[in-house]
């Protein structure tokens, strides 16, 4: 691990050094947030969209119980904790027409074309594909960002939510590692915030070398990579917010 430290938020007083590929990062709750990419039925559960599109669900689970550690780390911090929902109106408006290249791409969309009896069923605002899972269910003060897209930067209330708080810090977690987690993480990058990958608190849509190949790009290109074990460790160390002292 390099000497180096990356800080987002210089002069701050309560900070934690994460320790990540390739500089260890600090971290400053009043300007970090943890962000939970698509925990819906529709990516973790049995049932949803992708189980029924013919990906595998089971490891969802074990992502879950690492991002419900990494929450708890994180709201004792103050830190912010934004859950991002995908998909569309009841309609499908949002998804697009034939001139919109998600109408071609979304395996959601291709598998309700393919088999009529599903169609309504995936993604729908409302619906139980959509809806986040039991176990992630938002606490007082977590915020809820619909997304129509793959990032979250796009169509979405996303960045002004973001910079509304002052937030430079995202710590990403969540389904897919190399779709909505890559593509909001990489959109991160561009608008100038630090992304950080926990890369044992997300999940990957495809074989095991996507999720690698995420996990370089990451590191080399876009952000920082850490691990649950190692968040849960620096942050937990701070002391609590001013609002939770003598709680
Ligand atoms: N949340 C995601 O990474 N989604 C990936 C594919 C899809 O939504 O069809």
């Amino acid at each position: 691990m390099s000497e180096i430290i990356v800080d987002p938020s210089p002069g701050s007083n309560a900070s934690a050094v994460l320790p990540a590929r390739p500089e260890a990062i600090r971290l400053d709750p009043a300007t970090t947030a943890v962000i939970v990419v698509d925990m819906q039925n529709a990516y973790a559960s049995k049932g949803g969209y992708v189980d029924e599109a013919g990906f595998d669900v089971a490891p969802a689970a074990a992502a879950i119980g690492r991002i419900a550690e990494v929450l708890d780390t994180a709201r004792a911090a103050g830190m912010t904790v934004v859950f991002l929902q995908n998909g569309w109106d009841a309609d499908y408006a949002e998804a697009g027409t034939p001139l919109s290249p998600n109408f071609h791409k979304s395996n959601a969309l291709k598998t309700m074309r393919k088999r009529p009896e599903l169609s309504g069923k995936f993604l729908a605002r409302g619906g139980w594909d959509y809806e986040l899972v039991d176990a992630l269910t938002p606490k007082e003060g977590d915020l809820r960002v619909h997304k129509p897209r793959y990032s979250a930067f796009f169509n979405s209330q996303l960045d002004s939510v973001l910079r509304a708080r002052g937030i430079r810090t995202l710590v990403f977690t969540g389904i897919a590692t190399n779709v909505c987690v890559e593509s909001t993480l990489r959109d991160g990058f561009h608008l100038e915030y630090f992304g950080v990958l926990l890369e044992d608190a997300t999940h990957h849509l495809g074989p095991d070398f996507i999720r690698e190949a995420t996990v370089y790009n990451v590191e080399k290109f876009f952000g920082w990579v850490s691990t649950v074990a190692d968040f849960r460790t620096a942050v937990s160390q701070l002391p609590p917010p001013e609002n939770q002292k003598d709680q």
